[in-house]
């Protein structure tokens, strides 16, 4: 099945760099994830498949830590038929204190002849570790794993600055809670200009009681609704940050 054609003008040749598309899944609810924290599958079959296009057509998908050791992602576009997609995004891993275990999936599937096309995450960690952080960041190289220190706090306001050195075009950012909090209420990268280009939510037709919300706050990104688009039983809602991509991100 081809990609959704929709898909097509999300990110134009003319779209601002760094592009950064959040996207999440929820409940009617507004819950991300099950009771303590689990993951559950909300996406139905259709708006898996649109995720997993959407992840083709950014250069780099990002998670926070607390996604990446209680899913055990593998953030890659298996989903899509092989002839088909063209790209399989960067994993790229915000991780302060290097908590990423190397038995994670995002290795296994380095060594994997079912996933030819994986790629070795990157790890963003902070720039002023101690000695403890040597001996995790040589076992996460041991394994494949690029370990990028960065200044934090602040990291998202730096972040355009650090995919443009890491010559990332365009990210995709898939959560977890804290993150999607924050790039929701982080009003600007250090230039002043709005994090958030893209928002594609996935709002699946079910109630999860006691599950895991994003945390509460006022959001400070200026949204407008584009389009919303059924898939399946789902509604995938999508806006585009008003300032950054007026009249560049259209459909
Ligand atoms: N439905 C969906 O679409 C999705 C659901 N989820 C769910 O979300 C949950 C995980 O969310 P959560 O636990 O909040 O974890 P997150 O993935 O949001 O990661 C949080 C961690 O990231 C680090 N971090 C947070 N903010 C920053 C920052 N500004 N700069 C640098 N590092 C930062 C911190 O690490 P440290 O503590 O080491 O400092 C923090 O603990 C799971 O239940 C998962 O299933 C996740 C993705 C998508
Ligand atoms: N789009 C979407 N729908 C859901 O129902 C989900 N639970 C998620 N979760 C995100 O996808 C990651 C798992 O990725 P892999 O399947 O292992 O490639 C998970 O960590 C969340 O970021 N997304």
């Amino acid at each position: 099945m081809p990609a959704p054609a929709f898909l097509h003008s999300l990110i134009p040749h003319n779209a601002p760099t760094p592009f950064i598309t959040l996207t999440y899944a929820q409940s009617l609810d507004a819950k991300i994830a099950g009771p303590g924290r689990r993951q559950i599958q909300l996406s139905g079959e259709e708006s898996m498949l649109m995720t997993h296009w959407l992840r083709s057509m950014h250069e780099g998908i990002m998670v926070g830590i607390g996604t990446a050791v209680n899913d055990d992602p593998r953030l890659n576009v298996r989903l899509l038929p092989t002839e088909e997609h063209t790209n399989t995004p960067q994993p790229i891993i915000l991780d302060p204190h290097l908590r990423l275990p190397p038995s994670a999936k995002l290795f296994k599937t380095l060594r994997d002849p079912e996933t030819p096309h994986a790629k070795a995450p990157w790890i963003l960690c902070r720039d002023d570790g101690d000695s403890l952080f040597d001996e995790r960041r040589r076992a996460l190289e041991s394994v494949g794993g690029r370990i990028v220190p960065v200044p934090m706090p602040n990291a998202l306001s730096t972040l355009p600055r650090i995919l443009d050195e890491l010559g990332i075009n365009s990210l995709m950012v898939e959560g977890g809670a804290q993150i999607i909090h924050q790039f929701l209420t982080t009003p600007t990268s250090e230039d002043g200009k709005p994090l958030v280009d893209l928002l594609v939510v996935t709002v699946a037709p079910v109630l999860v009681p006691d599950g895991l919300a994003v945390p509460g706050g006022e959001t400070s990104v200026d949204f407008e609704h584009l389009r919303t688009e059924v898939m399946g039983r789902d509604a995938v809602m999508i806006f585009r940050g008003k300032e950054r991509c007026k009249g560049v991100v259209q459909l």
